[in-house]
């Protein structure tokens, strides 16, 4: 199977890959799918050989690099010289999935090969006999088009908070988007907000009682905060509205923050009897100075978007008449660099700190975890909903 993958790839990559587009594709994420089993790695390997339509090379180094993990496990071999321009960048493919497992490889595999071919991917879990419908997400749409993932917040009449379900379904976004064949992945916010935050229903209305939730929740926070700590790709925000909570905390782990001037960043933890997460309680300090990030995390400080970009929250503020045109005009000229080179830069800035940002996250929760049972945080929210208050 190996030697099939192989020679299809060499007729395929004759040369260095270039930047090629891939063609729109929209992808609703719903629950995570039943895992591939290996019959549905095999019979998508075998799809790959009948796919009609060339998918570019950038595709072809990815199923490479997959097909290479989820058979061999992580890069074992030497890397080839500098002019063996084929097989170096195959190598650099495979290396650039790390120590991702066997089984997410295969996942991953599967799940590529069936975005090739739409048709495929029911025959797959026909022969799996796992009858297994996908839930689509209304609240999280992930589109992917010009080398760009997409990930946006699509609940406009609540403002775009967060529920669980959509934690879920951006922890599943993102570790897709680490291994699909596009350059960098960027969040944005459907309606009028980026994100207001948090659901402050998420505690209330779960099931089990206010102590199960406060576990899961830390549990299911922590997990969150890991996948953009771990993303290797560039991951850029688009915030085209107010930022409340955790969408503004997140920002400290983004590698650039572009802003329309009506944008405002508010962490009114205090207000909530809650304290900071995201890592913000170390990378807002280190971005703005404590003084600043104490008036943004203690005092719940709200900024507009040139305050936050004078803080260094932010890279760039647009107008906002012309934002969404500027700025995509931007990504999609950024999205045709190198995606191995800024893919490894992005990991030498972030190499020293990732032990370090684990660590607060860790903590952060275990302290959020308290915090959501105590009483001024129970009060906080009580009161939001019953609209007594109102940040
Ligand atoms: C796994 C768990 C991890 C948890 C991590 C810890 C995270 C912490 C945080 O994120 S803390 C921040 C939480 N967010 C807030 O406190 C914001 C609360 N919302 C507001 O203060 C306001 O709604 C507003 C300022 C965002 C917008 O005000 P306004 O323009 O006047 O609109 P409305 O208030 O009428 O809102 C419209 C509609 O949306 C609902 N809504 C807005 N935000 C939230 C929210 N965060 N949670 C739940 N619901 C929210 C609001 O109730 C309205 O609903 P309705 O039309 O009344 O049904």
């Amino acid at each position: 199977m190996a030697a099939v993958t192989w020679r299809v790839v060499r007729r395929w990559c004759p040369s260095l890959p270039q930047v090629f587009r891939f063609p729109v594709a929209q992808v609703h994420l719903g629950r995570p799918k039943m895992r591939a089993s290996q019959q549905d790695f095999e019979n998508a390997v075998n799809q790959v050989k009948l796919l009609k339509k060339d998918p570019g090379n950038q595709v072809k180094l990815q199923l490479y690099a997959l097909y290479k993990q989820a058979t061999d496990g992580p890069c074992n071999v030497s890397k080839p010289g500098v002019f063996d321009l084929v097989n170096k960048a195959k190598w650099e493919a495979w290396n650039a999935l790390g120590s991702l497992p066997k089984e997410t490889a295969r996942q991953n595999y599967v799940d590529l090969v069936s975005s090739l071919s739409p048709s495929s991917e029911a025959s797959n879990q026909g022969k799996s006999g796992a009858d297994v419908k996908v839930q689509e997400s209304k609240d999280i749409v992930v589109t992917s088009e010009d080398g760009i993932t997409k990930i946006m917040f699509n609940r406009p009449p609540k403002k775009n908070a967060i529920t669980f379900q959509m934690y879920q379904d951006i922890i599943l976004a993102l570790k897709n988007a680490s291994t699909d064949n596009s350059a960098i992945t960027v969040f944005t916010g459907a309606g009028d907000y980026y994100c207001s935050g948090n659901d402050l229903t998420n505690f209330t209305s779960a099931s089990g009682g206010m102590e199960k939730a406060a576990e899961g929740g830390a549990v299911l926070l922590r997990e969150f905060v890991n996948s953009f700590i771990d993303f290797p790709k560039p991951l850029v925000a688009v915030v085209n509205g107010p930022a409340v909570g955790i969408s503004v905390t997140l920002l400290g782990l983004f590698d650039a923050v572009y802003a329309s001037d009506k944008a405002t960043f508010h962490t009114p933890f205090s207000h909530l009897g809650q304290s900071p997460e995201a890592c913000s309680s170390y990378t807002f300090p280190k971005i703005m100075g404590s003084a600043k990030a104490t008036e943004m995390l203690l005092f719940g400080k709200k900024l507009t978007a040139r305050e936050a970009c004078a803080q260094g929250l932010v890279t760039e503020v647009f107008p906002d008449s012309t934002f969404k045109k500027e700025i995509w005009t931007r990504l999609k000229a950024y999205a045709k660099l190198p995606p191995n080179s800024m893919r490894i830069s992005k990991q030498l800035i972030r190499k020293n700190e990732k032990e370090k940002l684990h660590a607060v996250n860790a903590e952060e929760c275990s302290t959020l975890k308290e915090r959501w049972l105590s009483e001024e945080c129970i009060n906080a929210i009580m009161s939001f909903l019953s609209r007594k208050s109102k940040l």
